[in-house]
């Protein structure tokens, strides 16, 4: 019986792991090696940023759970994954909400104040004073109130903030969100909203969703920040409604090709920011990463259901089934 592990572990990760399982054999792949050895798994704890052959995986047999050490499960949830019963797949949902908020906040604040045009003026040694907008009296509305959409909602709040979302589940509304809509109600929201932060799952239904007419829909004036994946948004449309002015900005962590390729117009726009999908990092990320899989990991050999099982068709977990031990 195998875990094999394909995250930047060190030595006292790997010896948390096969403290939780003694009974297994754990090896670490590495992204070196996750191809060759993802066949001899029971367990995969990771997320592989190479091509895998999940064909092979499927046809070894062996794959029984997979522990997402990512928040977005579109690295595994391949069609023969999602229609194999025998696998379970959780997430790290929420995991690596405080980076992820510090990184909104560094592209929300960074285009409202017009950092990437002040930046450019200092790389030229100019003194460009113009004027900036500001966050405070605003409406915020964050498409996605998991784990990372409500730790943001917390942080943003004391910026006398008006909070609106939308979520798949919209329930447990958190106090200082004044609307939680379901998710079918996103046109509602872009059209209250002067900034919209994306902070959703990438899955079948919401690919390509912020397409010409979703932008449309969006205030003229307003700002686009995604933290989550860049394939939610048609990057053509965006480029489009930056460049017509109808939003003032965007802030992007993600794009829908990673790296953003050098001739996308996004790179010259003095009204986006761009960093490249840093969200989840932070030096605890793999302690965090690793404890979630370490309690996981005593839950599946008790033959108890792990924390952040995903609904593999939707890609993200029901309420219930959130681990809140790290909110
Ligand atoms: N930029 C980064 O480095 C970074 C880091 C972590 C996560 N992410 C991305 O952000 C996403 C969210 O992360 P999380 O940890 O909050 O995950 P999560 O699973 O805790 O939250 C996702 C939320 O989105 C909701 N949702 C699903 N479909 C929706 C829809 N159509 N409209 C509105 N809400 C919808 C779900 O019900 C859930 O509450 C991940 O799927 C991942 O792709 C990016
Ligand atoms: O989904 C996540 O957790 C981040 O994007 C890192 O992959």
């Amino acid at each position: 019986m195998r875990i094999v592990l394909c995250y930047p572990v060190g030595q006292k990760h790997i010896d948390q792991i096969q403290a939780a399982a003694p009974d297994y054999e754990v090896v670490n792949a590495g992204q070196e090696r996750i191809d060759e050895l993802l066949p001899t798994a029971e367990i995969f704890i990771g997320h592989a940023k190479v091509p895998v052959n999940w064909d092979r995986v499927l046809e070894a047999g062996k794959l029984r759970w997979i522990q997402s050490s990512a928040a977005g499960l579109d690295h595994c949830l391949v069609p023969g994954v999602i229609e194999n019963d025998a696998i379970v797949v959780s997430s790290a949902s929420g995991l690596f909400a405080p980076q992820v908020a510090e990184q909104t906040f560094s592209l929300l604040f960074g285009v409202i104040r017009r950092a990437p045009l002040f930046f450019r003026a200092e790389a030229r040694r100019e003194f460009v004073r113009l004027p900036t907008d500001d966050l405070r009296g605003k409406t915020v509305g964050i498409v996605g109130l998991g784990g990372n959409g409500r730790f943001l909602a917390r942080v943003l709040a004391p910026w006398d903030v008006r909070l609106v979302a939308t979520d798949y589940y919209p329930v447990d509304c958190p106090p200082e969100v004044s609307q939680l809509w379901p998710a079918d109600q996103l046109d509602r929201l872009l059209a209250e909203s002067d900034v919209v932060i994306l902070t959703l799952p990438l899955n079948a239904g919401t690919k390509g969703v912020f397409d010409a007419e979703r932008f449309a829909k969006m205030k003229r004036g307003s700002y686009l920040i995604n933290v989550a994946r860049g394939s939610v948004v048609q990057e053509q449309a965006l480029c489009d409604a930056l460049a017509s002015g109808h939003l003032a900005g965007a802030g992007l962590d993600v794009t829908e090709v990673e790296p953003l390729p050098p001739e996308s117009k996004l790179w010259d726009d003095p009204k986006v920011m761009i960093s490249p999908h840093v969200g989840a990092q932070s030096h605890r990320r793999v302690d965090d990463s690793t404890a979630l899989a370490v309690i996981n990991l005593k839950r599946y050999q008790a033959g108890e259901p792990v924390y952040n099982r995903v609904d593999k068709r939707l890609g993200f977990p029901h309420p219930s089934a959130v681990y809140r031990g790290q909110a």
